[in-house]
């Protein structure tokens, strides 16, 4: 398919229409099919942007039985196409009912080639936003900071700190909610270090009981304790010349922060029941949402503890606070599940982005992953609505009454969600405001937007 032009595939049994839409679309490459069997060959090998379906395809050309399920098998094959079903004149319901399938439109007989060629053109338009969108996706995933999706400037100014200090051996605490992406940062702090290719050790402190967690941490020599029948190295040993992530450091029993401390100062452990000192090298990265300082003052954390595993201190914001995070994250999370799931869902509803949006998001990343994993699986239509979210609406805190300053905030938030529903695209942004894209792109460097 060496031409510049468009692909579109027809699928239609009936050769005079066949000859009809050729004619008169002529400006597009055409691939043409008759049945099913054939309509999906040229899905896999051409995927084509759009398609035109006819609902009558044999064996059932009088009514929608075939071309229903070929609309559900190609959807399934490539659910970027935009497919435009052709029904009978009187057909509307079953014009419908291939709608909630995830066609993206329906056009009725008879054949009317202004009117077909002005749907074809929209939804070329449709599908290369799409794509745009996801190029910008996939570029942010390109970033050095792999994984990572943020347009917050808070969220991306930590990803710099992380990739400045990675390189370095300081000791990393990363503060944060539970689900902010704590445990994430600290394998980009390994990935981007040069102990990338030596162990990453992460243990829970939170999660093991208190009268394990010391030789879990430390390691044993036989006949340390009742059971203990042979030398086990401890996690801190195990990741000699990797980097250990201490998650939920803020749980550490005192008895063991002691313990902690003198390791992190000499850099030697001592298994239980053992003699001598081990020399461990290992970069630490440790983690917790709980407030520290809060923890020190009631006597549960030691001062001289924290300051060894804050060499440097980052705060992870909470995704209610990052602007335009909520719906780039959920378009993101929304692609890789329907890929998953072999599901062919066109977005989300504008109140179901309303939801995502307003919600407070109290267990972060971590739950809109779980709400759009959940609402992937559930949704009944084409398109994730508020009741597949299942979350109730929050309203905001209060702003402020100066007007100017309650005007300039109106109108930055609307660039940023503009921004984050438009998944990034600026042309599609500008028109969610109703402002020309230069205009756009003047708001944006006002408000020192990226
Ligand atoms: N900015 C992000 N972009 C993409 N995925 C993210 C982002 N932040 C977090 N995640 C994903 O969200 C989930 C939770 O992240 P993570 O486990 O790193 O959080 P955490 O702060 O360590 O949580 P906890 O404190 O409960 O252990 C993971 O599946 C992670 O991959």
């Amino acid at each position: 398919m060496s031409s510049t032009k468009k692909t579109l595939l027809l699928v239609e049994d009936d050769i005079g229409l066949q000859k009809q839409v050729r004619w008169s679309l002529e400006g597009y490459e055409l691939l043409v099919a008759g049945d099913r069997e054939s309509a999906l060959n040229q899905i896999r090998r051409f995927e084509p942007p759009v398609a035109i379906l006819d609902l009558g395809l044999p064996p059932d050309p009088d009514g929608a039985s075939e071309g229903l399920a070929t609309l559900e098998q190609m959807l399934a094959l490539a659910p970027g196409t935009k497919v435009i079903v052709v029904t009978g004149n009187q057909d509307r319901e079953n014009a419908v009912r291939a709608i909630g399938l995830g066609a993206y439109d329906f056009y009725q007989k008879p054949f009317e080639p202004e009117m077909l060629s002005l749907i074809i053109g929209r939804a070329f338009r449709l599908h290369d936003l799409e794509q745009e969108n996801r190029r910008l996706l996939a570029n942010h995933q390109e970033s050095p900071m792999q994984g990572i999706i943020s347009v917050d400037p808070q969220m991306l100014k930590v990803c710099r700190t992380v990739e400045k200090v990675a390189p370095s051996d300081a000791t990393v605490l990363l503060l944060g909610e539970s689900g902010t992406g704590k445990e994430l940062l600290a394998r980009s702090l390994h990935d981007l270090s040069t102990r990338l290719n030596q162990k990453f050790v992460a243990i829970n402190c939170a999660a093991i009981p208190e009268n394990l967690l010391e030789s879990e941490l430390f390691g044993y020599e036989k006949g340390a304790f009742t059971g203990a029948t042979k030398q086990t190295i401890g996690k801190i040993e195990y990741a000699n010349s990797g980097t250990l992530f201490l998650d939920e450091i803020g749980d550490l029993p005192m008895s063991l922060q002691a313990k902690l401390l003198r390791f992190l100062q000499e850099r030697v452990i001592e298994r239980l029941g053992g003699r001598g000192e081990v020399p461990v090298d290992v970069r630490v990265v440790c983690a917790t949402h709980q407030k520290l300082h809060e923890q020190i003052k009631d006597g549960r954390f030691r001062e001289d503890l924290f300051y060894r595993i804050s060499e440097i201190t980052v705060n992870i914001p909470p995704l209610r606070d990052r602007e335009g995070d909520p719906t780039l994250l959920a378009h993101a999370f929304l692609d890789k599940f329907s890929q998953q799931q072999g599901r062919a869902l066109r977005g989300f509803s504008q109140d179901a982005l309303t939801v995502i949006e307003s919600h407070n998001w109290p267990g972060n990343v971590r739950e809109m992953e779980n709400v759009i994993k959940r609402a992937v699986i559930m949704a009944e239509g084409s398109q994730i609505s508020d009741a597949d979210l299942g979350l109730t609406h929050f309203e905001g805190e209060s702003e402020p009454i100066n007007l100017r300053q309650v005007r300039d905030e109106a109108e930055r938030k609307a660039v940023v969600r503009a921004m984050g529903r438009a998944n990034g695209n600026v042309a599609q942004a500008a028109e969610l405001l109703g402002v020309s894209r230069p205009t756009l792109y003047d708001l944006v460097s006002r408000y020192g937007l990226k």
